[in-house]
């Protein structure tokens, strides 16, 4: 009796947390056709940093518009909150009877509803069976071949999500026919070009999964009916056309590994019923234990799959810079063909390397002369940036990267004014925890102030009224600039009258140091061996 109320606070604790996150349209289409990243939301869910640095697992739905995409999502998302956020797999994970669907949002009606591309915006920190961290993001797309849509618009969507996905759901209705698998042809193109150029599979899990299925006599719902649906209709045969023989032969050179699950109709209220609101008891029950088989079977921890681009990880921080060249390039184009895709793939691949090698660097730098570390003379400075940035590049150099040599060659260029860049706004900073820069200023006014006392004592006593005056007009002066300058620098208003008055000090010491005589050489040599932070401040002044 506790145990199951404790169930049933647990399960309104999830659902809770559940109507926290909400689909965020990432891609959004435009009135032109084109497409727009929103990259900022992209950012905000993929650099976070309890995930940027996890191998994605990205799970996308698509196919043809009103199909059920979104209602289907809504369950992985009870799954995945079940599982991953309260660390209580299995069992109840279906949920209440009478609880209304929530998540990525869906309806009923002829009219399309999804547009673009949607992630759900509570990434979920998982386990892989052998213990490595990934994250598990979902996806839901615009369905395709609805009336507002072009044929590139929906190519588009469809290739995007594929090749940005670790497990592609194609959700088909009652059967997989012939077009259905011509609507793969596109990238399929581009899957045989980068199986040429890289090698190795380049696509990862591709579900087949057909809706309303009718024919239980003929293969079961499941697993097992799909399996054979799918060789049926896979088959390559003698006798068919070369391109139905060829789209069949790039499906299995492409992808990992490709299945099929057949799933019940769900029943006259799903399906019919406007005032339906997704509530368990108004679907039927052969639904219901279908998908407590088909989730499971795609999102429990042992059948994660996680997203590779060119034989290696993808980590979420990754995704952000193939999201960035796939968007880019589909809006580029007409229909973008094959090679150039694969041109932004290798380059998106050098952005991520470069990025990584970039984050090696800063974070070493941080360790050297980040916020809280004292100030370092620029000799020690300079050799740090040597060593760290020779690290960052055989980071860079010794990740494995698409796009040949020439290519890698330029984005090491650019890493490297990159980072030698980064330097300088460090060198700065570190410049800025210099005691003796940031008193020169001070201490300027401050002998100048007592110059002009001494000046006004003496003037007074050898009867010199002129000597009074001026001495004490440049204590005056002196005592109002420095009192204008703490007020400066302790308030952070009137910087630029406070850098007017460091110019002023600077000044007022160079003319000191001209009319003083020169220091004998050897002993202005040792005290440059003997200091080097002064060193390096005299440099810069003169
Ligand atoms: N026949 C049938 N209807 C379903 C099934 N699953 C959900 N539905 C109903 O299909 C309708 C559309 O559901 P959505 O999830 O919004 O469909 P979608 O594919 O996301 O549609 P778009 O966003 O327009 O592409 C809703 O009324 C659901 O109740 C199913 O397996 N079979
Ligand atoms: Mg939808």
């Amino acid at each position: 009796m506790v145990v199951k109320l404790q169930q049933k606070l647990l399960f309104k604790a999830n659902m809770e947390s559940l109507s926290s996150g909400q689909g965020i349209q990432v891609v959004r289409p435009s009135e032109e056709h084109t497409f727009l990243l929103d990259e900022e939301a992209l950012q905000r869910l993929l650099l976070r940093e309890d995930v940027r640095d996890r191998p994605v697992v990205l799970v996308s739905v698509a196919g043809a518009y009103r199909k059920g995409k979104s209602f289907l999502l809504d369950f992985f998302l009870r799954y995945l909150d079940r599982t991953y956020n309260n660390g209580e797999g299995g069992g109840e994970w279906l949920g209440r009877e009478d609880e209304a669907l929530k998540g990525f949002s869906w309806r009923g009606g002829s009219d399309r509803h999804t547009t673009g591309i949607h992630l759900w915006s509570q990434p979920f920190k998982a386990s892989l069976s052998n213990g490595e961290k990934v994250v598990v993001l979902l996806m839901d797309t615009q369905g395709t071949f609805d009336s507002n849509s072009t044929v590139k618009d929906n190519a588009t969507v469809f290739a995007l999500s594929t090749m940005l996905s670790s497990v592609q759901i194609y959700n088909l209705s009652q059967n997989i026919e012939e077009d259905d698998l011509q609507h793969l042809q596109l990238f399929m193109e581009y899957g045989r070009v980068a199986k040429d150029e890289i090698g190795g599979k380049p696509f990862q899990r591709l579900q087949f999964l057909v809706r309303d299925w009718s024919y239980p006599y003929d293969h079961p719902y499941g697993a097992v009916g799909g399996e054979q649906l799918l060789k049926k209709r896979l088959t390559v045969r003698e006798g068919q056309h070369e391109e139905l023989q060829r789209v069949r032969q790039d499906i299995a050179r492409c992808f990992e590994d490709v299945t099929c699950f057949l799933m019940p109709y769900p029943g006259t209220k799903v399906s019919t019923d406007p005032q339906f609101s997704g509530k368990l008891s108004d679907i039927d029950g052969e639904f219901k234990s279908c998908l407590k088989k088909l989730v499971p079977m795609l999102l429990a921890p042992e059948n994660l799959v996680t997203k590779k681009i060119g034989g290696q990880t993808v980590k979420a921080r990754d995704l952000l810079n193939y999201f960035k060249s796939y968007v880019e390039v589909f809006n580029s184009e007409e229909l973008p063909n094959p090679m150039t895709i694969l041109q932004a793939t290798a380059e998106a691949n050098n952005t991520s390397a470069s990025s990584e090698a970039r984050n090696v660097y800063e974070t070493l730098m941080e360790e050297v002369c980040g916020g809280t570390k004292p100030y370092l003379s620029q000799e020690v400075l300079d050799d740090e940036h040597r060593k760290c940035l020779n690290k960052a590049l055989h980071a860079f150099e010794s990740k494995k990267k698409m796009g040949g040599a020439e290519m890698a060659d330029k984005f090491k260029d650019l890493l490297v004014k990159d980072l030698e860049e980064l330097f300088k706004q460090l060198s700065a900073h570190n410049e800025g925890k210099n005691v003796h820069s940031m008193l020169s200023t001070p201490l300027v006014f401050l002998a100048l102030l007592l110059v002009g006392y001494l000046l006004s004592v003496l003037g007074s006593t050898f009867g010199v009224q002129t000597a009074v005056a001026l001495g004490q007009a440049v204590t005056l002066g002196a005592a109002g600039m420095l009192a204008v300058w703490l007020y400066t620098r302790w308030t952070g208003s009137g910087r630029e009258i406070g850098m007017q008055l460091d110019d002023i000090a600077i000044k007022i010491k160079s003319s000191v140091n001209f009319m003083m005589p020169p220091k004998p050489s050897h002993l202005s040599s040792s005290y440059e061996h003997s200091n080097t932070t002064s060193t390096h401040t005299d440099k810069k002044e003169r």
